[in-house]
């Protein structure tokens, strides 16, 4: 893994119905990430944060049609492909893309800008599958559809700014489910992706948890892609996140599971993404905070 950490802001959160993520990565920055990343050997530079159209203004560029429900499909293809090109040039100038959210649409421009003919494993932390198409939403939010959109489920298939044909299934692992709908309970036991629910990790502990992911997504693959959305965790933790759901893991568990990520695969960590983090419903900032901190931990930082 590259020893400079380049994070890029994406201000988007049309994927989550406007509802303030927006804001996130200022309140990531404000969180203290530069700090967090002075006691470790790794330098980091702020990229700065990318445009995001606003569709009121008549900003948005053509783009896909997805049919069924998705809202603003074009503006999120817009940004997803902004942010595969920053993520890749980060990577030709031989820096770390740490992607700084912003509703969970744009992992798939993380991944696209990760993968270049690799393949490329994607570990989940998550309350929700993320897995829904325009087809099976019950939300037509895009934010609950990445993952459908980087393994190219359904209307996804054929369009390349989403589909990620790197990605295969079985390098996918899913840590911390709590809230899925119909159409991703079904498509998950259907599928080989390595999916653990909240009820596993109370059972085995997240450690042998993590341990196993990691496993699956680096088994057989070049390199490893994280997606961290900041609802993985408890909201009594982590308040500030677009959609919040009960019974997640706690402070100790959250780093855990991101130091193990950087312990067992520290080498071939080639991205990741903080995401999700909503600043209108945050507590003192404490969910930026938090963000910083797991970004550490993934990327090094320890107690001692
Ligand atoms: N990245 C997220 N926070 N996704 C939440 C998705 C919620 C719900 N499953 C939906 O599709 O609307
Ligand atoms: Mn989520
Ligand atoms: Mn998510």
């Amino acid at each position: 893994m590259e020893r400079t950490v380049e994070t890029l802001g994406v201000p988007m959160d049309l994927g989550a119905d406007r509802r303030g993520v927006d804001m996130g990565p200022s309140a990531i920055r404000y969180g203290g990430l530069n700090a967090e990343f002075e006691t470790i050997e790794r330098s980091i530079v702020d990229g700065g944060d990318l445009s995001v159209p606003h569709p009121e203004e008549g900003e948005a560029e053509a783009g896909t049609q997805l049919g069924g429900k998705a809202k603003y499909a074009e503006e999120t293809q817009t940004v997803c492909e902004r942010v595969a090109k920053r993520v890749s040039s980060v990577r030709d100038e031989g820096r770390f893309p740490l992607v700084l959210g912003g509703d969970h649409s744009i992992a798939i421009g993380g991944v696209n800008g990760v993968t270049d003919g690799e393949s490329t494993g994607v570990i989940w932390f998550d309350a929700h599958g993320d897995l829904n198409t325009p087809q099976t939403t019950p939300s037509g939010n895009i934010h609950g559809m990445p993952l459908a959109a980087i393994l190219g489920r359904g209307v996804f298939a054929d369009k390349p700014w989403a589909h990620c044909p790197e990605v295969d299934e079985k390098n996918v692992a899913m840590v911390g489910l709590r809230s899925l709908d119909d159409g991703e309970t079904s498509y998950i036991r259907d599928s080989d992706i390595h999916a653990y629910p909240m009820s596993e990790i109370d059972q085995r502990g997240i450690t042998a948890v993590t341990e196993e992911a990691i496993d699956a997504a680096t088994t057989g693959t070049d390199h490893l892609y994280v997606s961290l959305d900041m609802d993985f965790l408890d909201p009594d933790e982590a308040p500030g996140v677009g959609t919040p759901v009960r019974g997640g893991v706690t402070y100790r568990e959250s780093h855990a599971a991101l130091e193990m990520v950087q312990d067992k695969a520290g080498d071939s960590l080639c991205g990741m993404d903080v995401v999700e983090v909503n600043p209108i419903l945050d507590r003192e900032n404490r969910t930026a905070e938090l963000a910083c901190e797991l970004a550490a931990s993934a990327l090094g930082k320890r107690i001692l």
